[in-house]
């Protein structure tokens, strides 16, 4: 029987990018393919839920979009299976990815957040394009460059830096200056900040 490896399943606003504060049904799938160091997420516990089980519980929410991530979604066994029933149910989907794996063209909107700890693992560009591109900011030698190179080799309509937090603090000083160089000298600042406002706001 076919299920699917869930960490957790919840409605709340998008905190993050270009549709910060929409309403969406998060479904988190558990694994993923990179260990970052300040990861956020416990992608390890999980539950294990047929596609029936799934649509249930997505179907008690209110919202008709859903926010696919992780971990890695694009690593998930059977997810086409489980897009084309959302969207014969009619749902928007998302989805937050690190841009290693290919992206099903069944996705209504890619958000792309590669990662510049594994810088070498993105020489090979498998998924090209996007919706917008998010990068969490580290200030480390060869992260602009990073960022140019990911702005040369995946297309989007937004290019965003994001904090994050190492060691329990936010880095929200090293990001705006990171911003401030990476968009320097420029007609249109192309890149811009992105905030995970979920967490100010306290909500998951
Ligand atoms: N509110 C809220 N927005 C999010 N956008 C991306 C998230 C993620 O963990 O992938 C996330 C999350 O965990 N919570
Ligand atoms: S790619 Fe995302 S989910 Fe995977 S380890 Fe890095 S931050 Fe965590
Ligand atoms: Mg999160």
């Amino acid at each position: 029987m076919i299920d699917y490896r869930i960490v957790e399943i919840f409605e709340s606003l998008q905190g993050e990018g270009y549709n910060t504060g929409m309403p969406a049904i998060f479904i988190r799938f558990a694994g993923c393919n990179l260990n970052c160091s300040w990861c956020d997420t416990n992608f390890r516990q999980f539950k294990r839920l047929t596609l029936e089980q799934l649509m249930a519980i997505v179907g008690q929410f209110n919202s008709s979009n859903i926010i696919i991530t992780g971990g890695e979604p694009t690593m998930v066994r059977d997810l086409p299976l489980l897009l084309s029933r959302l969207k014969q149910a009619g749902y928007f989907i998302a989805i937050e990815s690190n841009g290693l794996g290919k992206v099903d063209p069944l996705i209504d909107y890619i958000a792309l957040s590669p990662k510049f700890c594994y810088q070498s693992r993105y020489h090979k560009i498998v998924q090209p394009s996007a919706n917008e591109v998010r990068i969490v900011a580290e200030k480390q030698t060869g992260f602009i460059d990073f960022c140019y190179y990911i702005e040369q080799h995946i297309q989007a309509k937004r290019y965003y830096l994001s904090p994050c937090e190492i060691n329990g603090e936010m880095n929200m000083f090293d990001t705006i200056e990171l911003l401030g160089l990476i968009n320097h000298n420029r007609v249109d600042n192309k890149w811009l900040l992105s905030l995970q406002t979920h967490k100010f706001a306290n909500i998951e």
